[in-house]
């Protein structure tokens, strides 16, 4: 599925419109029919129904569904924020066939009280005020029906987008809709996946409204939401006569007489994750206290790490700052040149003055921050990455030919060539310190076992939040998940994620 941005949307919309034929009505019929369509099963007998209207698309969205609630009989009031004069093009004739098969419109501006009376008392409330069309801030009279809607009781449905939050997910601090479901039309836009936008969709639904692959193909879309089909179609198929040296030969740098336990976390993942086997090197104070809980990879002094015939190397969790790290980070990047090569927290931190190293490289390394350290290689602040996660990573993965894994509630991956996939899975479980040690580990065994570096990645990120979902809807909080936990339930979502490949 694809994730687009305003721009993208809007070219999609036209080549539909004027390449393939399928009218701007077409789609507006669609989209209104799809939204009702979901709605439908959802509401009960006499519940009540307003939807709110704008002047642009959105609101001609708007006139469909309140043409099929009319029609169906249900108690639907139908409220326009702007001059019936103004509305033009296609919403005009959808205006129009709502009024021709007899229903009622009524003008906010007319009757400010009884809106809020009926707004009061609506189980359901269709917004439809505003979608990808704003700039800047809404209007001030859309702003106070923005306000009377975040007031209202019932539960609040937004058409494509709730109104007010820019398409493209830029920081804002203007009034938009508090949606309780957001029912989005035809394709995820990029504010769903930033702050503050995201906190303002609710639930989110996406209906297709007929738009052709070939649209976006046109319009060059790089950006896709994972699918779990996508998971299960790419996941490794095992050999029945294959040995340990197939499924991966890892050696991994990390931990530190502080920090022993991310050693422990990203071993113990590329484990569970498939990986063949495996090296880990630690300082020798710690290399007994691993070695008790994790028989089974094996050990290799921190002042002895040579790459000794890994197929793939990991680099980081637990590290530490010392500077004598800084050189062993460096010379690994270079040594692994042929290799998959896995970077993270410390690793990172002892990088970051040496990415001139990565370009390099022949296999290009992967490199998992969380948005503070993104922030350290990108010379910027945390904000600064968060307010534009996409165009960050996409330039950065360009520019140093990486694998980028920017963390967060809606992880990001960028391919060098600018690719991008966004992850849906995972919680608030995993905001605990361990959680990325185990995506490290989870990332190394499936480079080593996947032909395409991007399904690997993509994979990794999938099954390390779909681990912390599995957790949160069996016997945990969202409270208690330790990184340990987040280890153990790797299983079972593999096991269904295989099951479901067998089942195909
Ligand atoms: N994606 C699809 O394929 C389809 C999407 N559809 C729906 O159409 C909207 C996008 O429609 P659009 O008309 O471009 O935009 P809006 O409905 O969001 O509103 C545009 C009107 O809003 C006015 N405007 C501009 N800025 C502001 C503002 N800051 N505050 C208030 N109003 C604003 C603008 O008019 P002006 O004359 O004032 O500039 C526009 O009239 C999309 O979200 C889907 O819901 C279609 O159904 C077809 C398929
Ligand atoms: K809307």
């Amino acid at each position: 599925m694809h994730v687009v941005s305003r721009e993208e949307m809007r070219n999609i919309d036209q080549y539909t419109i004027t390449h393939i034929g399928l009218g701007g009505p077409v789609l507006m019929e669609n989209a209104g029919r799809a939204v009702y369509a979901a709605l439908e099963p959802e509401c009960k007998a006499g519940d009540r129904i307003c939807v709110v209207i704008g002047k642009g698309n959105n609101g001609g969205d708007g006139f469909v569904i309140a043409r099929m609630l009319f029609d169906s009989g249900a108690k639907v009031s139908t409220w326009l924020a702007a001059d019936p004069q103004k509305i033009s093009g296609e919403a005009a004739n959808h205006m129009r066939a709502y009024c021709a098969c007899g229903g009622t419109l009524l003008r906010i501006s007319d009757e400010p009280e009884t809106f809020q009376q009926q707004l009061d008392r609506a189980d359901w409330i269709i917004d439809a005020l505003l979608g990808t069309g704003i700039h800047g801030a809404p209007y001030p009279a859309d702003q106070q029906v923005i306000r009377w809607i975040n007031a209202s009781k019932g539960t609040v449905i937004s058409v494509d987008l709730p109104s007010g939050v820019p398409a493209n997910g830029e920081a804002f601090d203007h009034p938009a809709v508090l949606a309780d479901q957001t029912m989005t039309l035809e394709c995820p836009k990029l504010a769903q996946f930033m702050q503050p936008a995201a906190r303002h969709f609710g639930t989110v639904r996406v209906l297709p409204i007929g738009i052709p692959n070939k649209a976006y193909q046109q319009v060059g879309v790089q950006r896709e939401l994972r699918m779990r089909s996508d998971v299960v179609r790419t996941l490794p198929v095992r050999d029945p006569f294959s040995h340990k040296g197939n499924h991966g030969k890892g050696l991994l740098i990390a931990g530190s007489k502080n920090m022993p336990g991310a050693a422990f976390f990203s071993a113990k993942a590329a484990l569970r994750s498939g990986i063949g086997l495996l090296k880990v090197s630690v300082p020798e104070v710690i290399q007994p206290i691993l070695a008790a809980q994790l028989p089974e990879t094996m050990y290799l002094p921190r002042v002895q790490v040579a790459l000794d015939g890994a197929s793939g190397v990991g680099i980081g969790p637990g590290l530490g700052r010392d500077a004598r790290e800084e050189e062993l980070v460096c010379r690994l990047v270079e040594e692994s040149d042929t290799i998959p090569c896995v970077i993270d927290a410390d690793g990172l931190f002892h990088l970051r003055n040496h990415l001139d190293l990565l370009p390099k490289r022949h296999k290009p390394a992967v490199l998992s921050p969380h948005p503070g350290e993104m922030a350290l290689l990108t010379h910027s602040s945390v904000q600064d990455v968060e307010r534009d996660r996409f165009g960050i990573s996409k330039a950065f993965a360009e520019k140093y030919q990486v694998y980028l894994v920017l963390k967060g509630k809606a992880t990001l991956v960028t391919a060098p060539d600018g690719r991008q996939i966004v992850n849906p899975t995972g919680n608030a479980a995993m905001a605990k310190g361990g959680s990325g040690d185990v995506l490290t580990g989870i990332l190394l065994a499936f480079l080593l076992q996947h032909e395409q570096m991007m399904d690997a990645v993509s994979n990794a990120v999938y099954v390390h939040g779909a681990a912390a979902e599995e957790l949160a809807a069996r016997e945990h909080s969202l409270l208690d998940v330790l990184a340990s936990d987040l280890i153990e339930a790797i299983p079972p979502v593999l096991h269904q994620l295989y099951d479901e490949k067998t089942c195909r």
